[in-house]
């Protein structure tokens, strides 16, 4: 083939795992190497908060409101064309919403390459390795099953936030991805810190190709594991996955007290396993990006690009929305 093909990495990991983060040094590296990175950011609330985090100069491209993985077919590939035509970038990241299952995403970033000079590369998962510890020795709910498809799908895997893990834990982490996913080169990681060779390195070949394997063996497990559906549609089986996450955004009408905020964070129900925000406090001088992932708050100063108003954003499983809603309201009520 004459022209060349862009490459396309689909960055995997569920929620607050560290996919942003990795994104950050990712694009940096890039740059700084001479090559033009572009983004598609996918996120289940209605704004970008991750977008702030990224240079400006950056092209990105927003799927907002919803999962990629489930919003209709085409919203992906009509992202990629607009940025293949308009911005002829050297790669594209494509970062994908925690909960989503990214042999959703594999497909039809491989459909996509039919029509258009893309070519996927990798997908590169990053797990949250203290939460996936947790969950492989208690519950191993839906999101235990969702993060083990994250993994199996993975050319390279990073086991991220081990600062926060004792060296014993390390290795039980690491039998239980390599089980799942024998061909991804594993990686312990703090704060997605990896060598960007490996990433580099993944620009190569086809590393696809162990993707588009897993899709294949994947499919054929769902199908046979959802035989008696009646709405059997084509690859859409894995929607009940996550038809029970939901996601509250809040626009504050007024700056609330930083430790009034902090406190209601900490008595958040534990069906809210993700929260995000920019918000601007009645008590400090900044603005701040506010992350809560797996139980870890952290508050970051920022000068946010653009015209942003103070937002958060709940994610989680059958929570009230009403009761995040009211709990706001009072604290923006409380300093009128
Ligand atoms: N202690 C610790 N915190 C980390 C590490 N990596 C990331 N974090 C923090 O975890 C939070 C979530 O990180 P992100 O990079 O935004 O995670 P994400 O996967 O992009 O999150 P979503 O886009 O919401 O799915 C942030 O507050 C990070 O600073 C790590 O290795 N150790």
């Amino acid at each position: 083939m004459a022209h060349k093909r862009i490459t396309v990495f689909v960055l995997s990991g569920f929620l607050g795992s560290g996919k942003t983060t990795l994104l950050t040094k990712a694009i940096d590296h890039f740059t700084e190497a001479g090559r033009k990175p572009a983004v598609i950011m996918n996120e289940i609330g209605e704004v970008n908060l991750d977008g702030q985090l990224v240079a400006e100069e950056v092209p990105m491209s927003e799927l907002l409101g919803g999962c990629i993985c489930c919003s209709s077919r085409g919203d992906l590939a009509a992202a990629l064309k607009e940025l293949v035509t308009n911005e002829q970038p050297d790669l594209i990241f494509i970062e994908s919403t925690g909960i989503a299952n990214p042999i959703e995403i594999i497909d039809e970033v491989t459909d996509a390459s039919l029509v258009f000079p893309v070519e996927l590369k990798a997908v590169i998962t990053v797990v949250d390795a203290p939460q996936l510890l947790e969950l492989s020795r208690t519950s191993r709910g839906k999101t235990y099953r969702l993060m083990e498809e994250q993994i199996r799908c993975a050319n390279l895997l990073l086991l991220n936030k081990t600062d926060l893990l004792p060296q014993s834990a390390l290795q039980e982490v690491d039998a239980l991805v390599r089980e799942w996913n024998p061909y991804a080169s594993v990686h312990f990681t703090v704060f997605s810190q990896i060598d960007m060779q490996l990433i580099e390195a993944l620009t190569e070949g086809d590393a696809g190709q162990h993707a588009r394997a897993e899709v294949k063996i994947t499919h054929e497990h769902e199908s046979h594991k959802h035989h008696h559906d009646h709405e059997h549609t084509h690859a859409r089986h894995h929607h009940h996955t996550h038809s029970h996450v939901m996601a509250y955004t809040h626009f504050f009408e007024r700056a609330v007290d930083s430790n009034a905020f902090e406190e209601f964070v900490s008595k958040l129900p534990k069906e809210v396993y993700r929260a995000k925000g920019i918000l601007s406090f009645s008590d400090t001088a900044s603005r701040f990006l506010f992350q809560f992932a797996y139980r870890e708050m952290d508050f970051v100063k920022i000068t946010p690009q653009g015209e942003v108003p103070d937002v958060a954003v709940f994610i989680g499983e059958n929570f009230s929305k009403e009761a995040v809603r009211s709990a706001l309201l009072r604290l923006e009520s409380a300093n009128e």
